[in-house]
């Protein structure tokens, strides 16, 4: 369980976010969702603090993470793995030795770590091309390898922010279809970051919509995928922008 306790977060007097408080379940995929500038990655990026919270707390399973230090603070930090939109791939260095890398900074012994590589390659569809180079693979490809690096070391939570948002939809539904065998098949808890509803609508179990560095409402969706979302909320994401040519909500 993932809970955030009225964090805030400033930019020199700009607040980002403003004293949120949310709870999010072992084993969900939760959307957060909001126009540009509302806030959505500065708040995901404070629950593996990423960005520290300048006021709030945030508890992963009974711990305050903001209050821990050392050895522990990594141990958690390397449970709550990351993927962006831009991949963050290393481009001098092969498929391969990318997905190694956290293997290596965790100290995994080598003997080990060729068989965890190639696993998580094969998870993703990957494993033939673990010779290439980033700049040899398509967007989608990339976030494939993005993907089996951030899930290599058997994170608890996988944080996303924009996931698909460079992608186009036929790879968007590929990508989304591997953060949902990875919440399925491993009981990872996903948390995706979208300006866009139709990605949330077709994978996420709860949302969380944010306007203004707050929360403005929770939605659940059912796993039907018959959404109950109140009037007003949808209506609000139905105005929501592309990335990039947003106004702020
Ligand atoms: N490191 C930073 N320094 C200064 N301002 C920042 C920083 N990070 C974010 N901000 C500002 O905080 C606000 C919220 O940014 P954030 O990236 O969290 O929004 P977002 O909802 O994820 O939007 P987007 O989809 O455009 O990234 C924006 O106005 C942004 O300019």
């Amino acid at each position: 369980m993932i809970t955030l306790n009225n964090v805030s977060k400033r930019f020199d007097s700009f607040e980002a976010v403003q004293s949120v408080s949310l709870s999010i379940k072992s084993g969900e995929i939760h959307g957060i969702i909001g126009a540009s500038g509302a806030g959505k990655s500065t708040l995901l990026r404070m629950i593996n603090l990423i960005e520290h919270p300048d006021e709030g707390d945030v508890i992963i399973d009974g711990e305050t993470l903001n209050h821990l230090r050392g050895k522990r603070i990594r141990q958690i930090r390397q449970s709550l793995a990351m993927i962006f939109q831009g991949y963050h791939l290393i481009n001098n260095k092969t498929v391969f030795d990318n997905v190694v890398t956290p293997l290596e900074l965790a100290k995994t012994p080598k003997t080990d770590r060729a068989e965890q590589v190639l696993e998580s390659l094969r998870f993703v569809g990957m494993e033939e091309l673990k010779n290439q180079y980033p700049s040899q693979l398509s967007g989608g490809q990339k976030q494939r390898v993005a993907i089996a690096r951030a899930i290599v070391n058997q994170p608890k939570v996988l944080l996303c922010d924009e996931p698909t948002s460079s992608l186009d939809p036929n790879t968007t539904a590929e990508v989304l279809e591997v953060l949902q065998r990875i919440n399925q098949e491993f009981g990872v808890t996903v948390i995706i970051v979208s300006h866009e509803m139709e990605v949330i609508k077709s994978i996420c179990t709860r949302v969380t919509v944010m306007a203004d560095g707050r929360v403005y409402k929770e939605i659940e969706i059912d796993p039907t995928g018959v959404h109950k979302m109140e009037h007003s909320a949808e209506g609000f994401i139905n105005r929501l922008k592309p990335s990039g040519d947003n106004e702020h909500a």
